[in-house]
């Protein structure tokens, strides 16, 4: 008898017997002790849900838009790197299945499929890229010209990577891709990571990043990137309210507080801990967006709670990709859009806008009740 996957839990438990260890290891790693990716998670926890009652919940609507874009939930798929580890299709698969589950999906910049080539397996769905500003500008700008041509709908610029985080997992393993994939993105042999020897006793993505990728990067850089682009940029990997207020200074349209799920600073808050700041501090003059350890509907319904626009999932639908492809991810989603409409309707939200920050107590307060 097939088993029963009933929550991401039980997605991540599979995808870890079904990908070889490196593979897992390199997607499930936060960085050094790792305290901020239990941090992640149990932050979601620590808040408890104070639903309103007897409001007629037999309609709930889960719809959505992000920069102006219609989105069936306010869950999207954020970016993650290399995806044909988890599966021969890798980031085509997940483009098939965002477009049938109506939401947007971020490419990562480090993807092993094409940005035309996700362009072609999304139909007419809503796709973002994710941009790491490399040391050779030209090269940065070519990849924001190829997503403006395929129509993809913003940029979502990384700020929280100038150097890579430590995975201990990643330099136990000398992670690096298998001989069979590349980054395709990329036509440079020496940028397209692919299995070269000779990363001595660090993880070959460390080496990689220290050689192609700008430590230099400042905030005028995203003033250059503006210039340079006609889509909106959201900057992803905002943590505080000083940097959220520089980011709106220097123009962006939309911001992602994020910690990279956990993988570049240990240490750093969760991202649900610093939600309420950054959403203070921006006070409406842009979209705020947040990912990191968000694995369950009522996770989705308490980010929504404290100010965020929508969500983003990376590892879940990695896990939902090892599992069973295209079909894995849409289940994942299904799983994620059916646990929201079931939280928001034990809440009394029959749609998004009815959800605020009254739904949401930390315990200390909820008691006093
Ligand atoms: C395996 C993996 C690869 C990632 N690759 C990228 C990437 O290429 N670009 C990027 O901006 N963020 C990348 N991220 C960070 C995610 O976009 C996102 O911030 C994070 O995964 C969200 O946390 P979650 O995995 O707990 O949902 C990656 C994360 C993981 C786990
Ligand atoms: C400039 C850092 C690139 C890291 C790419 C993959 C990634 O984001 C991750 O592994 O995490």
């Amino acid at each position: 008898m097939s088993e029963t996957l009933v929550c991401v839990a039980d997605y991540e438990s599979r995808a870890k017997r079904v990908l070889p260890k490196a593979v897992f290891d390199y997607y499930c790693s936060g960085a050094d002790e790792q305290e901020t990716l239990a941090e992640n998670t149990a932050a979601f926890s620590r808040w408890r849900l104070l639903p309103r009652v007897l409001r007629d919940v037999s309609s709930v609507d889960l719809s959505v838009s992000v920069l102006g874009q219609p989105i069936s939930m306010p869950v999207c798929v954020g970016a993650t790197a290399m995806q044909r580890m988890a599966h021969p299709d890798g980031e085509t698969a997940t483009a098939k299945a965002t477009y049938r589950a109506g939401i947007g999906m971020m490419l990562s910049s480090w993807a092993t499929s094409t940005i035309e080539e996700v362009r072609s397996s999304a139909g007419d769905g809503l796709l973002w890229m994710q941009l790491y500003i490399y040391k050779d500008r030209d090269l940065t700008l070519s990849l924001v010209r190829r997503a403006e041509g395929a129509g993809y709908k913003a940029i979502f610029v990384t700020v929280d990577t100038p150097y890579l985080g430590k995975r201990r997992d990643d330099v136990r393993n000398r992670f690096k891709l298998p001989p069979n994939l590349k980054m395709v993105n990329f036509s440079s042999a020496d940028l397209a990571f692919s299995s070269a020897e000779g990363y001595g006793e660090n993880s070959g993505l460390a080496v990689y990043v220290a050689q192609a990728i700008d430590p230099t990067l400042c905030w005028e850089h995203i003033a250059w990137l503006k210039r340079n682009t006609h889509l909106p940029v959201v900057v992803k990997g905002i943590l505080r309210a000083e940097d959220a207020v520089e980011a709106i200074n220097h123009g962006v349209d939309g911001i992602l507080v994020s910690n990279h799920g956990a993988r570049q600073l240990d240490g750093v808050p969760a991202t649900l801990d610093v939600l309420s700041e950054v959403v203070s501090a921006v006070a409406g003059r842009c979209e705020v967006y947040l990912d990191g350890g968000v694995r369950r509907g009522t996770d989705v319904l308490k980010a929504l709670s404290l100010g965020a626009r929508a969500v983003f999932l990376g590892r879940p639908v990695l896990w939902g990709l090892a599992c069973q492809g295209e079909q894995g991810v849409v289940d994942v989603l299904e799983l994620m859009r059916n646990e929201l409409h079931l939280a928001m309707a034990l809440s009394g939200c029959r749609s998004v806008a009815e959800i605020n920050s009254s739904l949401i107590r930390r315990p200390e307060y909820t008691s006093r009740i």
